[in-house]
């Protein structure tokens, strides 16, 4: 045992999110972070081309369209699919607390089918902070926003400095990304915060 807590519920003395001064408005879209990333990438042409829309406090909005190629049984999104959605969703927190996150945990309950074509209402939220740890919650809705939900996850996402992609991430990828000065200059940014 490493000692190290992995719970979902933030212990007693976290603290409360706080939305960055510069953080995108409310009903703003939230960029991409990586143009090859699975989740939001638009360069990505196997991805879910999801883009997350700021919301009030430290909440984010998304819509899903679950496709054919996410099916998992004939018909219906694979789950793992349906778990990535919510991941990034909450991934995407991280641009109204302006840290660099990483999904340290992420708990998802299937509580219904999603069949092919559905458009799933996404909605994550940053509960609480304690030092590196940013606890978070996401649903995934069919129908509307208001509608029935059909996954729903809890997670905690550690932040990290840009260091921790250059010092795990592939070479070229690496090289390519600290080539695009507007990359370097959002992840430098987000260091330097608040
Ligand atoms: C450019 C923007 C990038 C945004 C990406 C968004 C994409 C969507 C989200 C993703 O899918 S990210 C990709 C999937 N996740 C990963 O690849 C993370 C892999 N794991 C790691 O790299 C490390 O394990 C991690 C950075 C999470 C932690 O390692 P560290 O050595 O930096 O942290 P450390 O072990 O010192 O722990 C710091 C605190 O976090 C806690 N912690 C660490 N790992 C945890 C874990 N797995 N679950 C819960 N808590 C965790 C740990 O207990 C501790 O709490 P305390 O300060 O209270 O002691």
């Amino acid at each position: 045992m490493s000692g190290r807590t992995t719970a979902l519920t933030p212990p007693g003395d976290a603290v409360p999110p706080v939305r960055h001064p510069e953080a995108p408005a409310p009903g703003e879209t939230i960029g991409s972070h990586y143009e090859h990333c699975f989740g939001c990438g638009g360069g990505q042409p196997h991805g879910l081309h999801l883009e997350a829309r700021a919301g009030e406090g430290v909440s984010v909005t998304a819509e899903f369209r679950v496709r054919e190629a996410h099916q998992g049984a004939p018909g219906l999104a694979h789950g793992g699919v349906l778990a990535t959605a919510l991941d990034e969703t909450l991934g995407s927190l991280g641009w109204l607390l302006r840290v660099i996150a990483v999904t340290g945990r992420l708990e998802t309950d299937f509580v219904r089918p999603v069949p092919v074509d559905t458009v799933l209402h996404l909605q994550a939220e940053a509960l609480a902070v304690h030092g590196r740890k940013i606890y978070c919650t996401a649903t995934g809705r069919i129908g509307g926003p208001d509608g029935p939900v059909a996954v729903q996850a809890d997670a905690v996402f550690v932040e990290v400095k840009v260091d921790h992609f250059i010092a795990n991430g592939r070479k070229q990828e690496i090289q390519a990304a600290l080539a695009d000065p507007d990359q370097v200059k959002v992840a430098r940014a987000f260091e330097v915060n608040p």
